[in-house]
């Protein structure tokens, strides 16, 4: 038993901003502390076969930034909701006859971080994504009760996402710990001024900027973040 002294919900602006850069990043940054520390992605959409195994390419990255030493049962704690169809969750779900339920994702949430000192849960496209009839993506990151990682994917239209996602935390009553500018994509025109509109908006420390990566990888990522600047209340 470990006792847990980092733990975030990774949120972002939208699908296939960075999510799981940023989130293996981070558990990459702790594990370089001395700290051990996971990757969950409780709710995975979209699979490929490899070697004979349904595998998401989310929970592979952010397993290769972990230390912890791996094993089947700690992969269920880590994934519980795998499908194989790349779209809204719900519908993935649906697709396979299956059902999310939250309280599963909060049993092995709990079980995976008493194993660790650092734990980064990633979410699932933006902040709100309905996972059934009643229960959703932000309702996951209200009963983990985990302060908020915002990242924000820096292209035309991010101001009003980030700042619409923001306001959606603070409703919940979740604590917005930090936010990183990752740029996906090309670098957008006007960044810094992007930036500046927005870290003038947000009500929390900016932890980096990471630039177009010609290689994305964790530990290229983790350079342009710093850690220490994350909000803990
Ligand atoms: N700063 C960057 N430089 C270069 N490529 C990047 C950068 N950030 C993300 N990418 C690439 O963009 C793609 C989407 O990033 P990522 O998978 O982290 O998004 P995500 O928000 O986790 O998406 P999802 O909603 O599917 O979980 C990936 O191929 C990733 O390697
Ligand atoms: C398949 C994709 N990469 C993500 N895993 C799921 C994104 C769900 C977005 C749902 C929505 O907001 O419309
Ligand atoms: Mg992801």
């Amino acid at each position: 038993m470990s006792q847990t002294k980092k733990a975030f919900f990774v949120a972002g602006t939208d699908t296939e901003i960075g999510k799981t850069l940023v989130s293996s990043a981070l558990v990459h940054s702790f594990a370089q502390q001395g700290l051990i520390a996971v990757g969950m992605k409780p709710v995975a959409a979209g699979a490929l076969l490899d070697d004979g195994m349904w595998v998401n390419e989310d929970v592979m990255s952010l397993k290769a930034s972990s230390n912890l030493a791996a094993s089947s049962e700690r992969d269920r704690l880590i994934n519980p909701y795998l499908f194989k169809l790349p779209a809204a969750p719900h519908i993935a779900a649906q697709q396979e006859g299956r059902q999310i339920a939250l309280s599963v994702i909060v049993d092995c949430y709990q079980q995976l971080a008493s194993q660790v000192e650092a734990i980064i849960v990633e979410g699932v496209g933006g902040f709100n994504v309905p996972f059934n009839a009643t229960e959703d993506s932000a309702q996951m990151a209200q009963r983990l009760n985990l302060p908020v990682i915002l990242v924000v994917g820096m292209r035309l239209g991010c101001i009003n996402h980030a700042l619409l996602t923001a306001e959606a935390i603070a409703a919940r009553g979740l604590n917005l710990a930090g936010w990183v500018a990752n740029s996906a994509q090309h670098e957008m025109a006007y960044l810094q001024e992007n930036l500046s509109a927005l870290q003038e908006r947000i009500k929390a420390p900016l932890l980096g900027c990471i630039p177009n990566l010609a290689q994305p990888s964790a530990a290229a990522a983790a350079h342009y973040l710093d850690v220490n600047k994350i909000l803990v209340d």
